[in-house]
């Protein structure tokens, strides 16, 4: 089955392609990266979007008000994987960074913790070595342990013993734990801000940092009867159930994700 509709949304995938043509300039799109637009890597470093998806974004990008990519990567990643999209605006490290005329912009809060981040990767890194992979983010440090997830639970209380000891926050992820700095910033709040001028957005997710995005448009449905939500899950088999449960629709790949968005527009 390609995709799986949630019946309690009171509309229909149709339903709402229909409403996006009806409100193209005031629709946004929002897509996460990994697992989304990227099929999941045994390295971090290795992801790259499935081929379809960059022209795609940029076809859509043609056609609505607003395309998005909001992503735990930091911008600068998103920058070297995404180099010929010129219309999609990139939101890095949960919304601690964007893209903005071309430069990087980083919430002030967050700017304390780029040295303590530094320290805290060369801890990381003399604790573990592969196959847990070390991932240094600028503003945050992610220990990945999907090539040895028999090594799940000391990787993640050297994270939470690690956070607690110096004030960090702890994000839980698809075999990965993740120590941000303690700023109050994640992927629902870009999602309430951008939104605030849509008459329809969609937000495309895989892991439970999405589940934010998806109650953000739910919060602005409730807030604006004007609005329309459409919240999209990739299936997986990691942190699949959970998010499908939270999403209207689920598709089964980052390659479903490209031919949603191609079918769609084919209907404009
Ligand atoms: O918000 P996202 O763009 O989805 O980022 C979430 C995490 O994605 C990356 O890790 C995940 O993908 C890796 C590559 O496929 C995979 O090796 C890893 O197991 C996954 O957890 C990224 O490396 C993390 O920093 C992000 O938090």
């Amino acid at each position: 089955m390609a995709e799986t509709e949630r019946p309690t949304h009171p509309a229909s995938a149709d339903d709402a392609w229909a409403r996006t043509a009806r409100h193209a300039s005031r629709t946004t799109f929002f897509f996460d990266f990994d697992g989304v637009l990227s099929p999941i890597t045994k390295k971090p470093g290795d992801s790259q979007p499935v081929a379809a998806v960059p022209a795609v974004l940029e076809r859509l990008a043609t056609k609505v008000g607003r395309v998005a990519i909001v992503s735990a990567r930091p911008v600068d990643f998103l920058r070297d994987r995404f180099p010929t999209l010129t219309h999609v605006d990139f939101f890095g490290l949960y919304g601690l960074e964007m893209l903005h005329e071309g430069e990087v912009v980083t919430k002030p809060a967050a700017l304390d913790y780029v040295e303590p981040m530094k320290a805290l990767d060369a801890a990381a890194r003399a604790a573990f070595h592969e196959p847990v992979e070390v991932e240094y983010k600028r503003l945050s440090v992610a220990l990945h342990f999907r090539n040895c997830p028999e090594r799940a639970a000391e990787v993640e209380q050297w994270a939470h013993e690690r956070a607690e000891r110096e004030g960090l926050k702890i994000q839980g992820g698809r075999m990965v734990v993740e120590l941000k700095p303690p700023v109050n910033q994640d992927k629902g709040m870009v999602i309430t801000e951008t939104v605030r001028d849509s008459a329809t957005a969609w937000y495309f997710g895989d892991d439970m940092s999405d589940i934010r995005a998806f109650d953000a448009l739910r919060a602005r449905e409730a807030a604006d009867p004007g609005f329309f939500g459409m919240a999209i899950a990739v299936a997986n088999n990691e942190t699949g159930a959970e998010v499908s449960d939270a999403a209207d629709l689920t598709l089964v790949s980052p390659e479903a994700v490209a031919k949603f968005i191609n079918d769609g527009l084919n209907r404009f």
